[in-house]
Order: C-alpha cells, then structure tokens, then sequence
C-alpha cells in the first residue's frame, strides 16, 4: 500500500552556470509530493500524515521564503550576508533532481527511526518547481535481518 503527501514552500534559486535564464536570480512556489511504501499497522495506516508532515517540516520552514544556493556561489552567499536574507547552502546546485536527492537523503538520516517503526520499504519523491516539470527519485529501503544486528535497515539506490 502506498501513501502520499504533498508539501509546497516559495523559494528563490539560481543555476550559476545555466545557459539561459536560469542563472539569474528567481523564484518558485515549489511543490513536493513524498510517497511511502509499506504495509498496513493495525489502525489501518501506512503512516499516520501528521507523523510524515512532522518529519518534514523543519526541512520546509528552513526553505520557506529562503534562498536555495548551491554551495561556493560566495558571489551570491555574499549579497545574502549584506542583506540579512535567509538563505540554505545545499552541497550542489538547487535543481528539482538535487532537491529530489537531498530530500530522500534527510529523510533515511533524521527518519531512519521513523521508517524502521513503519516498515517503510520504498520512498519516492517528486517535485515541481512550474507546472511544466518535475523530478522524481525513488529509492528503496531494504529490510535485511541477516545483515544488519539490532534490526537495523540497509538502504539501497533502485
Ligand atoms: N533538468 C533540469 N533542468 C532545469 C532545471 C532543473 O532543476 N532541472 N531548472 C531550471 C530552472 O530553475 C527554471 O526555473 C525552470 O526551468 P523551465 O521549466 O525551463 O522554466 P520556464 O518557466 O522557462 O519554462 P516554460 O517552458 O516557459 O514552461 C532550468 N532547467
Ligand atoms: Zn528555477
């Protein structure tokens, strides 16, 4: 069974490098969908929606109204110092594909507990900075109980 929530934040971003319009600065209402695999608990839930929007969220409120800025655009980092704007240095650039990586990668790091309570088994993540594109990342989560002492998770790249 699967579930799903979907999660938005305004956000500004620049691809230094681009090739058109998008190494200037701008902005998005950025809009994520995060789907979680498992199976039933015995309230009839995958995952409880508050528990999956309790894990997100400091994620959300460090982007929202923030500057997504890919890390050594010191150019960039300087004017936000000057300016005293909130900004969040990620360790690449803030394309929807990095933002989908950096998203699965918080949740297996500060969920890890959450996904081993709920036997989540797959994650998937989507999300659209316009209407006209997204990224999607999927990746599983591999319960071995030979491999791992104490019940922990291995997590693998599908
Ligand atoms: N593969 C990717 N390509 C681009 C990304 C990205 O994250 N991954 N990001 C951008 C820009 O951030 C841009 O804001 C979005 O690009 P685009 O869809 O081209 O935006 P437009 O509003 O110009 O698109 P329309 O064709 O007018 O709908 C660029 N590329
Ligand atoms: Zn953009």
């Amino acid at each position: 069974m699967k579930i799903a929530k979907q999660f938005r934040w305004e956000g500004a971003h620049r691809l230094p490098n681009h090739k058109g319009n998008c190494r200037n600065l701008h902005g998005h209402s950025y809009k994520m969908t995060i789907e979680l695999k498992g199976m039933l608990n015995e309230e009839g839930m995958v995952v409880d929606f508050a528990d999956l929007k309790a894990l997100i969220n400091p994620l959300i409120e460090a982007w929202d109204h923030a500057t997504l800025v890919a890390e050594g655009d010191e150019d960039l980092i300087n004017v936000l110092n000057t300016l005293g704007s909130k900004y969040f240095v990620l360790p690449y650039n803030s394309t929807s594909e990095n933002l989908c990586q950096f998203v699965i990668d918080f949740i297996i790091k500060d969920g890890y507990s959450f996904l081993i309570k709920n036997s989540i088994s797959e994650i998937r993540v989507l999300i659209r900075e316009t209407d006209t594109c997204y990224a999607e990342l999927e990746r599983s989560v591999i319960l071995s109980e030979e491999e791992i002492p104490n019940s922990a998770y291995s997590v693998v790249n599908i």
